[in-house]
């Protein structure tokens, strides 16, 4: 008999248990009947749990946080059809609660786990067992995470303006043709709001511009309290503002944009010693089918903007055709 042909013997045995013992990576052998044959140095060293003590016992009565049914619909399918079956962190994060110790990460409480089920045949081929292989994935895991989240932060500043925290140009001009191309397909209501403070360089002229960002902020806070969560607020320009209202016809604009000037003209502005008190001017245009372009829309709620500047400031306008003479 050839060194190839050899027969395994129990050195062989022996090497090949140690080796499953010390390997970086957790190792449980269940039988049919779930019961555990093997729990190596791994998933002793995370669980606390010395794996001569449990092997024999049913894992779920021992570990009973564990999912049971899930993983029983993934074992027995392993059983039935012999292949093997996966469940990443994504799917899953934590399989079994072990604590993470990896110190570069140290932003998860519990280690990520990647599961393979691998099927194990007996000599008849048959599937006998089970083989759980647990991949500690943390630091993967975390730093994909922390990826995410920063990409989502970055997104949301791309769209976000600084001095408000409305929504910025950019973006709600984005969302306004969304919403034309919505209301020109299912012919839904919509309306528009545009407005800007009245006389605005002369309260940096007198006060200065922090005063005057100051006010700025004040009229934004008003604007995101008076819009509901469907509508979509964002500063438009330096003191030029606008509020989107999906499923809102002229009536109820008109309304909005009325309780909105109230606030403003009725709120004070604190600034230093400074009480300031402002007004602004609004337009408003409903959505109609005759508009050609989103900015066509925003075209006729300036103009009905400019009408209210022009008949005296501190008024809501609503568009009409023949504005667009006066304009
Ligand atoms: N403080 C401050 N001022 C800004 C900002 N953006 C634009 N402005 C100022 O806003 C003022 C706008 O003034 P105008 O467009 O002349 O209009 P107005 O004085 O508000 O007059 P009416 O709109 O006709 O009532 C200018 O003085 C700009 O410098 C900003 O972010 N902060």
């Amino acid at each position: 008999m050839t060194a190839q042909e050899k027969q395994p013997d129990l050195t062989d045995f022996y090497w090949m248990i140690q080796m499953l013992q010390t390997v970086d990576v957790g190792l449980v052998i269940l039988g049919r009947d779930y019961r555990i044959q093997l729990w190596n140095g791994f998933m002793e060293n995370h669980s606390g749990l010395p794996g001569k003590q449990i092997t024999g016992q049913d894992i779920f009565s021992l570990l009973p946080d564990l999912p049971r049914t899930w993983m029983e619909r993934k074992i027995e399918s392993v059983f039935k059809l012999g292949a093997p079956a996966y469940s990443t962190w994504e799917q899953r994060p934590h399989l079994f609660r072990f604590k993470s110790y990896r110190p570069l990460t140290g932003q998860s409480e519990l280690m990520y786990q990647n599961i393979t089920f691998m099927p194990l045949l007996g000599p008849d081929r048959k599937v006998q067992q089970v083989c759980l292989l647990i991949y500690d994935v943390t630091e993967s895991a975390t730093s994909k995470l922390q990826l995410e989240q920063a990409n989502q932060q970055l997104e949301k500043l791309s769209r976000t303006d600084r001095l408000t925290g409305l929504n910025n140009r950019g973006f709600w001009e984005e969302c306004l043709q969304q919403e034309y191309r919505r209301c020109k397909r299912s012919g839904g209501h919509a309306s528009l709001i545009i407005f800007d403070i009245d006389h605005f360089k002369a309260v940096n002229d007198t006060h200065g511009h922090q005063a005057g960002d100051e006010v700025i902020r004040q009229v934004a806070k008003q604007l995101k309290h008076t819009a509901r969560d469907t509508d979509l607020a964002g500063r438009y320009g330096g003191e030029e503002f606008v509020l989107l209202l999906p499923d809102t016809d002229e009536f109820g604009a008109l309304e909005v944009a009325e309780r909105l000037r109230h606030l403003i003209q009725d709120m004070t502005v604190d600034y230093e010693q400074l009480k300031l008190k402002i007004t602004i001017s609004l337009g408003v245009c409903p959505y109609s089918n005759e508009l050609q372009t989103a900015r066509q829309w925003l075209e006729q709620a300036d103009q009905a903007l400019y009408h209210s500047k022009h008949q005296g400031r501190n008024q809501t306008s609503l568009w009409r055709p023949d504005l667009t003479q006066l304009a």
